[in-house]
């Protein structure tokens, strides 16, 4: 009985264990950024990935992903401890040590390393790595406690996982590749500073200058106003002039695009009311995830067949 009972205990605290690492991960944030490397990756193969490099290539970025935002949260441990949000993550509540938390983020990148130089290509695996060491030193160490810029640049590291995609795919980079790039870069601020709005206090708090902390709500409305309508006009560039996409992704894009524009539009003439702002965060996430969605499905075979046969029935009325 006694024995049942310490082994229970044991197995417990090994499950807590894993649940602290895992939580390190931050692991929330990945699907999507693995979305946008399925997008980028169904482009560049023009609907027909391979699955087991569709599989190394996920497996390759989680494994990134998931050591950048480990050596994140071991760096903002002090500002994780002083924020609400944040302070019940495992390395400020004293669940994971720093030292360890290091190993488990080297061996990650090790592994991410590995498995994409082995089953992809280098340039995937050293797009990835640079995705960790730009995510740690620019944005986490040089920016995020000194620029109000700090996400606008330090975006870019998110959207590094779509050029893995394509580089897996391809072995270079074309501009397509980069224009994906650019469309998760330009999104990432309507993204982040809608939430930044609704948690101002917490990061004014701990001293961390996001935009709507130094300029007040007034222009951060209208940066998240510009940025969107760029967005939306960047990813029609990939219909034409690209034409690396066709008219199914066209359509999304641009229904997407007027649902984003609207709720931002909203934003714009309420700067100060946080369920809007809450409405354009929540909506970012899942355009980007319909967006990228939408990049799938048009490369499809399939679709281009049903397109073809809609297109022939029209010449024939
Ligand atoms: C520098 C750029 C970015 C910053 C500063 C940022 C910041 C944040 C923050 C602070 C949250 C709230 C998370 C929480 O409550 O713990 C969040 C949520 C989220 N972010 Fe971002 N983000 C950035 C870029 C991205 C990118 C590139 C993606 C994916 C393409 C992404 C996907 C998400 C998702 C899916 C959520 C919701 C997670 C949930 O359900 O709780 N973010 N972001
Ligand atoms: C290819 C590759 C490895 C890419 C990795 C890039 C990456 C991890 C992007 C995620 C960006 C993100 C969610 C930042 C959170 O900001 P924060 O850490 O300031 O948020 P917090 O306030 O919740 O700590």
């Amino acid at each position: 009985m006694i024995e049942t009972n310490v082994s229970r205990r044991h197995h417990e605290t090994f499950l807590q264990v894993i649940q602290s690492y895992y939580q390190l991960t931050k692991p929330r944030i990945i699907p999507l950024l693995l979305i946008t490397t399925a997008g980028s990756m169904w482009i560049a193969a023009q609907g027909q990935v391979d699955p087991v490099l569709l599989l190394v290539t996920m497996a390759g970025g989680t494994l990134a992903a998931a050591s950048a935002q480990t050596i994140n949260c071991i760096y903002d441990r002090d500002i994780d401890y002083d924020m609400e949000r944040t302070r019940h993550r495992p390395m400020p509540s004293g669940k994971v040590q720093p030292r360890d938390a290091l190993i488990f983020a080297i061996a990650l990148a090790v592994l991410s390393f590995t498995l994409l130089t082995v089953f992809a290509n280098l340039l995937a695996a050293i797009l990835a790595l640079s995705g960790i060491i730009f995510y740690v030193l620019v944005y986490t160490h040089w920016l995020k406690r000194h620029s109000t810029q700090n996400i606008v640049i330090g975006g870019a590291a998110g959207a590094i996982p779509a050029l893995v995609g394509w580089a897996a795919v391809t072995g270079t980079l074309s501009w397509s590749a980069w224009l994906i790039f650019a469309i998760v870069f330009l999104w990432t601020p309507p993204h982040f500073w809608a939430l930044a709005l609704m948690i101002r206090d917490d990061y004014a708090k701990v001293g961390i200058p996001m935009l709507p902390v130094v300029e007040g709500n007034q222009a951060t409305v209208k940066q998240i106003w510009y940025y969107t309508l760029i967005t939306v006009a960047a990813t029609v560039l990939l219909v034409y002039p690209l034409q690396s996409c066709g008219v199914v992704y066209a359509a999304i894009a641009l229904s997407l695009g007027a649902v984003f524009i609207r709720k931002s539009w909203r934003l714009l003439h309420n700067p100060e009311d946080r369920p809007t702002a809450r409405e354009l965060f929540l909506f970012s996430i899942s355009y980007m995830m319909l967006l990228c969605l939408g990049m799938v499905v048009d490369s499809l075979p399939l679709t281009h067949h049903l397109v073809n046969a809609v297109v022939n029935q029209l010449h024939l009325v």
